[in-house]
């Protein structure tokens, strides 16, 4: 073989994990050398390391902490067998070495994932301990001491004790079968119809448990809600049990979402009537055979009669009967169903009271591992919504709440929007369900209506770019969620800058503007594309970019923005008081109140609840106008900001993810300006009033923006 041959040979065969090497899937696990003081200090505390244990989790912390201890400080670790000065000691009580130590008042309340992290004083020195009741709480509280060294936190007087918020942090993929991901916008499946070997996914997959698991995200459902019923033949449960085979050593479950009809679409049944004996039975079998390649797989997610998707209401049977018979069927197995609550379906109920009435008859009727995911807004992850009236409407079954990353609606994977406020925003929103004091986080992690099975999701971002969520503070936002998923107390600002230091550099001169960008970008995208509770204008098939108007062919009449901003002579804004659709009163008391009066309820969700005249007169004393045409040009000018501010940095980061980020930020303003414009003069052909005299004038017109849009209709 000539040698060009075989060079080339080399190359195609090497590729795909060169770019897997040198691309961004380092993501927050870089691993760089810090500053000699940090490794001087970090290698007075560290210097050896006891792994008291051997399974697979074990194995993959110790791999992992000399990983990161060699890249961070350019040493090994030693690996002994006794504890001593400078020892890292990582295990459970299972182990002597641990038991020595007597921790079990303090691993009490640890709980199965949780951990401690002590520095011990030793003969000549100290040591330091990480301590769990099992395998994944060590894994977890190693990833605890690497972020430490990671973002230059001392670790010479440890004393942590950490548990997690939810039982179960899942991702939720939207991948399908044959590749394509559903609202992704980072390339596409990392799970389906890839052409590369197994190797190179495996390579993958590894760092993609490992990534996770480093935020304390413990499962993962890999295909779209919108379920193939093919998912359950066995090609797929063998391709499920592999992926499931490279999570365990991280703790992390794999679960699937199914299609209700499958048992008559792949198992040749009459039908799929949750009350057809074969139909259970089905269930079970499928349920043994996949329990059978994988022991520790997680259970189903399942998206019902919503959006044309098949469910028990097919066959005159309830939500109920479906969740029900699915959850005997993973019993036996110690498998759990995610029962979607977004169900949404055209007809006499609006939109946002649909979910509220078609699952509150059904509170505390749920087989035990059963639980309803419920998206945190009652319409639809828009930038900004209220709160799903579930959390704390349903009590006596668990709910957990569903996020989305990918930013289906907050300019994919163009726009910088940093969601961890957005997240704790609906976290920390007061329900009232058992008066103050009663978060959506408190109705959802057991502790108000104390339920055992507790969970979180989020719809993922990711896909085959090469920096896996297509632009790359979409990282930040998958590593925000594992971090409020595990501990929402956290604070946003706190999120952003672990994740800065380590997914660039530790210079302040570079962390704080960039964590500033982050912690104002997503208002800014709420204020240029949907300000004051205005939602759902974005186009209607691929909601991206703005379009209030009417004249789409093509969409259905329910789906027109125009249905939701209710622009008119008259003014704007939805009715959703007890004169309207009345959403207000599924909220306890004194919400309900509050949001039903204009002048009560929050500024930012005046119009979600409220229909109002243009000249309306805000708290703040503007018109109504005036105040929805300022906050569309605040939002044009935060993103200016944004891109000036970026511009500055330059030099403090390698090149080639600086300029990726400025040339996105520069898309961002540039769309920005396109979401007022459209918005500002669309609006204005009801309102019949100028924009306020200071401001400059639009840049586009209106007939030109709506070719634009479909210009980018192809695009995307
Ligand atoms: C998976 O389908 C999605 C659909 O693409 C999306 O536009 C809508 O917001 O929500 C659906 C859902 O959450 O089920």
């Amino acid at each position: 073989m000539s040698g060009k041959i075989c060079r080339l040979l080399v190359l195609f065969f090497l590729l795909p994990n060169i770019i897997l090497a040198e691309s961004g899937e380092k993501l927050w696990l870089r691993y760089l050398p810090l500053d000699n003081a940090k490794v001087v200090d970090y290698t007075n505390a560290i210097r050896s390391l006891v792994v008291a244990g051997d399974d697979a989790v074990i194995s993959a912390a110790a791999e992992e902490i000399q990983m990161a201890f060699n890249g961070l400080t350019g040493n090994d670790l030693r690996n002994v067998n006794r504890p001593g000065a400078g020892a890292l000691l990582i295990g459970t009580p299972e182990n002597r070495l641990i038991r020595d130590l007597e921790l079990s008042s303090e691993l009490e309340k640890c709980g199965e994932e949780g951990y401690i992290i002590r520095t011990f004083p030793v003969r000549n020195g100290q040591m330091t301990v990480i301590a769990a009741n099992t395998s994944a709480g060590v894994l977890y509280g190693t990833f605890d001491l690497i972020r430490r060294m990671q973002t230059g936190e001392s670790i010479s007087k440890l004393e942590v004790n950490e548990s997690p918020a939810f039982k179960i942090r899942v991702l939720n993929h939207w991948d399908n079968l044959n590749g394509t991901v559903e609202r992704g916008y980072a390339g596409h499946s990392i799970w389906f119809n890839r052409p590369e070997d197994w190797s190179v996914r495996s390579a993958q997959y590894k760092y993609y448990a490992r990534a996770n698991a480093s935020v304390g995200i413990n499962g993962t459902v890999i295909n779209n809600v919108n379920a193939d019923p093919n998912v359950l033949t066995a090609e797929y449960i063998e391709k499920y049990a592999r992926i499931a085979d490279i999570f365990r050593p991280y703790n992390m479950k794999i679960y699937m979402s199914v299609n209700f009809a499958s048992p008559a679409v792949i198992g040749g049944l009459e039908n799929s009537d949750p009350f057809n004996p074969a139909v259970q039975q089905w269930w079970k079998d499928k349920a043994a055979e996949i329990y059978q390649s994988i022991p520790d797989f997680g259970g189903f997610l399942v998206k019902a009669n919503s959006e044309g998707q098949p469910g028990p209401m097919d066959y005159g049977r309830t939500h109920k009967d479906g969740a029900n018979m699915m959850a005997k069927a993973l019993q036996p197995h110690n498998g759990i169903v995610m029962w979607r609550a977004f169900v949404y379906e055209p007809g006499d109920d609006e939109r946002s009271v649909q979910a509220y009435n078609e699952f509150m008859p059904f509170d505390g009727e749920f087989e035990d591992n059963v639980i309803v995911q419920v998206k945190n807004g009652p319409v639809d992850f828009m930038p900004r919504e209220s709160f799903s009236p579930l959390f704390g409407g349903m009590q006596k079954s668990p709910v957990m709440i569903e996020f989305q990353i990918t930013q289906e609606y907050l300019g994919h994977s163009n726009h910088l929007a940093y969601l961890s406020t957005m997240w704790k925003e609906v976290l920390d929103a007061e329900t009232f369900a058992k008066g103050v004091g009663s978060s959506v986080a408190k109705t959802t992690d057991g502790t108000l209506f104390n339920h055992e099975l507790t969970a979180i999701s989020a719809v993922s971002n990711i896909g085959r770019d090469i920096n896996w969520t297509g632009h790359h503070f979409g990282q930040s936002n998958w590593y925000a969620f594992g971090r409020l998923a595990w501990d929402y107390d956290l604070l946003s600002e706190d999120i952003a800058e672990e994740w800065v230091k380590m997914t660039f550099v530790h210079d302040q001169k570079f962390v704080e503007p960039v964590v500033d960008i982050m912690m104002r970008s997503r208002e800014a995208v709420v204020n240029y594309m949907n300000p004051l509770g205005l939602h759902h204008i974005m186009g209607w098939d691929h909601h991206f970019g703005p379009e209030p108007w009417t004249d789409i062919p093509g969409a259905r009449e329910d789906w027109l923005p125009r249905y939701y901003h209710n622009a008119s002579e008259f003014g704007i804004g939805f009715d959703r008081t007890t004169n309207g659709s009345n959403l207000v009163s599924q909220y306890h008391s004194p919400l309900n109140k509050i949001y039903n009066d204009p002048l009560l309820v929050p500024e930012n969700l005046l119009l979600w609840f409220h229909h109002l005249p243009w000249n309306y007169r805000l708290q703040n004393g503007l018109k109504l106008w005036d105040a929805m045409v300022y906050k569309y040009y605040e939002g044009v000018e935060e993103a200016r900001l944004f891109q000036n501010r970026w511009d500055r940095l330059e030099g403090y980061i390698d090149d080639r993810r600086f300029k990726e980020i400025q040339y996105k930020l520069k898309l961002q303003t540039t769309e920005a300006i396109w979401w007022r414009d459209a918005c500002v003069l669309y609006f204005q052909t009801y309102s019949n009033l100028p924009i306020p005299a200071e401001l400059e004038r639009p840049v586009h017109d209106l007939d030109e923006l709506k070719e634009l849009k479909f210009d980018m209709k192809h695009h995307n």
